[in-house]
């Protein structure tokens, strides 16, 4: 990988510049943004030339892209800016790769924007900022293999990638994408929960990361189901049993699986808008 551009230096764009920054690190960057702020940070943290945007985009300042003929263009813009950008890019990104971080812009809807059907949609989450994201990866039909492939070499840059068909894309935004704000809450909730039995909430927190931590860690290397994990913690009569209890009371694995659900419905929402 020789070339690589990226629109958008935000939380995404950036975790992903910096993953695709340390795979690559021979490449040439090129960053287009809006806030000069950003840009800069793009030159201090990975040498990137930037591309400075105005709004509406001009001709003129996406005719730099053309020259630097990116074989990858990863879009890591909000959605609703897509619109604004495909035409300009269209007509400048060249043979590029397309790897769109977008949720809710479908594969049609970027062949249809951008008129090329080298597209991929990547659906990472937040912890691509610390290279591990879980990131669903979901090529065009008509994706060549070799495309296939740097696609999902940059995914796994970035953490761990998996390929799924275009219709799961929803599901795995309230199961991953979505799903890490769900664990942060719980977190949170753990935390304040220490708090409230008297350990400061600093304190308490550390607690709370390092025992979810090891409960992950256990999950990954034993291959136990959780639910048996559960019941060797909870001794008859004991602590841990009057607790599960008290999350089902407030209806807990109810509410989880409910998060996941609406993630996903609102996400089908937004494909359609
Ligand atoms: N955050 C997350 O957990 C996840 C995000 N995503 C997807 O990743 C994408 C990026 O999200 P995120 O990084 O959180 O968003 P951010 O708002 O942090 O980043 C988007 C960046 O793009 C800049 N920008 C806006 N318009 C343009 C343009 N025309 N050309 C170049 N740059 C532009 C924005 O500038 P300014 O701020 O000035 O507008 C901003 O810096 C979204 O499409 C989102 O759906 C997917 C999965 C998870
Ligand atoms: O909530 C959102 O819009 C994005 C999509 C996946 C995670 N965050």
């Amino acid at each position: 990988m020789q070339r690589v551009a990226i629109f958008g230096y935000g939380n995404m764009g950036a975790a992903f510049a910096k993953a695709l920054h340390r795979q690559f690190p021979d490449a040439r960057f090129l960053v287009a943004e809006i806030d000069p702020g950003k840009a800069e940070a793009a030159r201090q943290e990975i040498g990137a030339e930037s591309l400075m945007l105005d709004a509406p985009l001009s001709d003129r300042s996406l005719s730099s892209l053309g020259k630097f003929q990116p074989e990858l263009l990863l879009l890591a813009v909000k959605p609703f800016q897509f619109a604004d950008l495909a035409s300009g890019l269209r007509r400048h990104a060249g043979s590029s790769l397309v790897i769109s971080l977008m949720a809710g812009i479908d594969l049609a809807a970027l062949a249809e924007g951008l008129q090329t059907t080298r597209v991929v949609r990547f659906l990472p989450n937040l912890a691509a900022v610390v290279g591990q994201s879980v990131t669903a990866v979901t090529p065009h039909t008509e994706l060549a293999v070799e495309d296939r492939t740097t696609a999902m070499t940059a995914a796994e840059a970035a953490g761990m990638a998996v390929q799924l068909p275009e219709d799961l894309i929803s599901s795995l935004i309230g199961l991953s994408g979505s799903g890490i704000a769900f664990a942060f809450q719980f977190l949170h909730a753990l935390a304040l929960g220490g708090t409230q039995a008297g350990i400061s909430y600093p304190q308490s927190l550390e607690i709370a990361i390092a025992t979810v931590e090891g409960a992950a860690a256990a999950l990954k290397t034993s291959g136990i189901h959780p639910a048996d994990y559960v019941t060797r913690v909870c001794s008859p009569g004991g602590t841990t049993i009057r607790g599960v209890a008290a999350l089902e009371q407030h209806g807990f694995t109810a509410a989880v699986m409910q998060a996941v659900h609406s993630a996903e419905q609102r996400s089908r929402e937004l494909e359609r808008e």
